[in-house]
């Protein structure tokens, strides 16, 4: 009942195709038993015929031509209705399929942070791929299967009692044992299918992290264990399929013994009413005739309970699955206290006590902070020490536990999400790439403007699909991006260029390439507020300098948060802050942190001592080894 509420929103878009089906359903029932109505008319004519008695009136050969393409006729019919159903109920279920598809992945888009921190891809993969399946087929063969039982039951009762109510009760007495034996095992199977689909989702996400993470497998050398460990996921779910197995065998052999012994009940029955052994209870060769070759028809809408119980158990259970994405709420969005008259923001950021605390863990203790509109933060600190979270409080990618995060002034609570993160890029640690070319992860944040959301909880046929966008990105800004990433004289020597595909079906950029690609997406995007969070860490420190001030030209006027831990880049900042547990310890300009001696002061020693060794021992080893000329050649030092 649960399952029919939650999906009548989408059966409801389809309730003419439904209703249709439903009719064509009941009619095909009907026609298919009308070839047995019409054997009856002619066994019991022509008996009558061959009795020769003058009191009863037999049939000619006309008549039982006439009768013979009445089954004809009516066994088409039925064909006809058949194939009415299937374009209307089938139909639906596959448009159905479709429309929850489309609005779980809209869900899904909406949901927060929060959220995919704690659901696995894998798992999610499943739900949007078997679970949907598992639903199609619920509401369609399941439901034209349910419907044809129904149809199949009435029609076959309403001819049984027509012909003989004695035998109609008779035939009765197995049913309350078929319903005993289908409540039984319904609720073993969905339980079981329950479990099935849980494993599929571990061994799922198991094989997703381990092809994502490939590097890391073989890179440790532990293909083995990881073996090991996919084939103990792989038998759990052949354990649990088997156990499934063993409650739906029994299911069909039940019905079909229980079919047996109707029909025992007929032959046995029936054959004592037409030898008149049975008082008050008159039957002919004809009526018994149909009577059995009616309740041959109904053998197999009872032998398709079993399978019929399987697919709506299962569908049901996968519908709850798939409910469970859609309970699923943003703690994140947009709300009675947002400002929709704010279309842009200038980049102004203060953190105001802003304290946080994850699942009662103290991340961040009263920070408090001011970068003027276009000014460069730069923010270090040991790691784990906050430094991500302050970015991802201005996007809004979580929200302070107490302290209010302002943006130009305003809480950013009340800035519209889609207006803040349109115009803040951050460029994370570690950076994530599309498989596609180089040209469009670079334009990935560019147009999209004008992309209305797709309408979703209306039925397929009523919405156009969207026009396919053929989205050219502007090359200009791309390789001015690429440019200022320091990227564009590597991208050109790639022999296709921006054009180069990246990921599962091209070429593998390096760690420093990669984060100088996602880079180029933030810078090309041109937004007012950018959050460099340790983006440069795999890009040597000359290279990091030269692309720092190639964006301080650029970046005229835009706020910037550098998060990092190198002296070196910091010092182009025009405030730095200095983190400790959540806190920030130390804050000034480069030269004001060196004379307050600190921990920034100790942070800049260190690095120096360690540039001024590792030159020493650049030095000692070219006065060791002969140089190279530009041309390849030997030279002495
Ligand atoms: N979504 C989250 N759920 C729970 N704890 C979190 C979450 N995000 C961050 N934390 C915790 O908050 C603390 C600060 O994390 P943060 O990522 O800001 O550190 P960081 O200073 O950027 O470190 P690093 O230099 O290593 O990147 C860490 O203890 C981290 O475990």
């Amino acid at each position: 009942m649960n399952t029919l509420s939650s999906l009548w929103p989408y059966l409801k878009l389809h309730q003419r195709q439904f209703l249709l089906g439903t009719l064509a359903v009941f009619g095909a029932g009907l026609a298919v038993t009308l070839p047995a109505y019409f054997t009856r008319l002619i066994i019991d004519g022509l008996t009558r015929a061959a009795d020769n008695n003058p009191a009863t009136v037999g049939i000619g050969a006309g008549q039982v031509a006439l009768y013979a393409l009445g089954a004809v006729l009516s066994a088409a019919f039925s064909g006809a209705l058949m194939i009415m159903v299937r374009r209307q109920i089938v139909y639906a279920s596959r448009q159905i399929e479709y429309e929850v598809r489309r609005d779980l992945f809209d869900h899904l888009s909406v949901l927060d942070k929060h959220y995919f921190d704690r659901a696995r891809t894998g798992d999610l993969m499943n739900r949007l791929t078997g679970d949907l399946s598992a639903v199609r087929e619920m509401i369609g063969f399941g439901s034209w299967q349910l419907a044809s039982v129904v149809a199949s039951f009435v029609v076959s009762f309403f001819w049984f009692f027509s012909l003989s109510w004695q035998l109609t009760l008779a035939v009765l007495l197995v049913f309350p044992v078929i319903i005993g034996i289908l409540f039984t095992l319904a609720r073993l199977i969905s339980a079981r299918y329950v479990a099935v689909q849980e494993q599929n989702s571990v061994i799922s996400a198991k094989a997703q992290e381990n092809f994502s993470g490939a590097r890391v497998v073989k890179g440790y050398a532990i293909e083995d264990r990881e073996i090991r460990e996919y084939k103990l996921l792989n038998n759990e779910l052949i354990r649990r399929a088997l156990r499934l197995t063993t409650v739906e065998g029994p299911l069909q052999a039940s019905m079909s013994l229980l079919m047996g012994l109707a029909y025992v009940i007929v032959l046995i029955y029936g054959g004592r009413m037409i030898l008149g052994l049975v008082p008050n209870s008159p039957l002919t060769l004809g009526q018994f005739t149909q009577f059995a070759l009616v309740l041959d028809r109904l053998a197999w809408p009872m032998l398709s309970i079993g399978m019929i119980t399987n697919m709506l158990q299962r569908g049901s259970a996968s519908w709850h699955r798939l409910q469970d994405i859609f309970v699923a709420q943003p703690t994140i969005k947009d709300d009675g206290r947002t400002d929709v008259s704010i279309k842009s923001i200038r980049g102004e950021i203060e953190f105001d006590n802003v304290s946080l605390n994850f699942d009662g863990q103290q991340v961040l203790r009263g920070v408090s902070l001011h970068v003027p509109a276009g000014q460069t933060l730069g923010i270090t600190g040991p790691t784990g020490s906050g430094k991500t979270v302050l970015g991802n409080l201005i996007t809004r990618l979580i929200d302070a536990s107490s302290g209010v995060v302002r943006v130009d002034g305003t809480d950013v609570r009340r800035i519209p999400l889609k207006v803040l993160r349109e115009h803040i890029a951050v460029v994370p640690q570690e950076p994530f790439l599309f498989s596609d070319t180089i040209a469009a992860n670079v334009a990935f944040g560019l147009g999209n403007a004008g992309y209305a959301r797709v309408p979703t909880r209306i039925s397929v046929m009523k919405s156009k699909p969207p026009p396919h966008a053929d989205f050219k990105p502007d090359m200009n800004r791309v390789r001015a991006a690429a440019e200022i990433a320091g990227l564009a004289s590597e991208i050109e020597r790639f022999p296709e260029g921006y054009d180069t595909m990246l990921g599962e079906r091209g070429v593998t950029l390096s760690g420093g390439q990669r984060q100088r690609t996602a880079l180029a997406r933030a810078v090309a995007r041109e937004p007012r507020i950018l959050v460099l969070d340790d983006a440069m860490s795999a890009v040597d420190t000359e290279t990091e300098s030269r692309i720092l001030s190639g964006l301080k030209q650029v970046q005229q006027g835009r706020t910037v948060l550098l998060i990092g831990h190198r002296v070196s880049t910091l010092r182009h900042a025009d405030h730095i802050v200095v983190m400790e547990r959540g806190q920030i310890i130390e804050r000034g300009s480069h030269e004001e942190l060196l004379a307050l001696g600190g921990h920034y002061a100790e942070l800049e020693r260190q690095q120096r001592l360690e540039s001024d060794l590792s030159s020493e021992a650049a030095g000692q080893i070219s006065a060791a080894a002969p140089q190279i000329s530009a041309s390849g050649e030997k030279v002495k030092a």
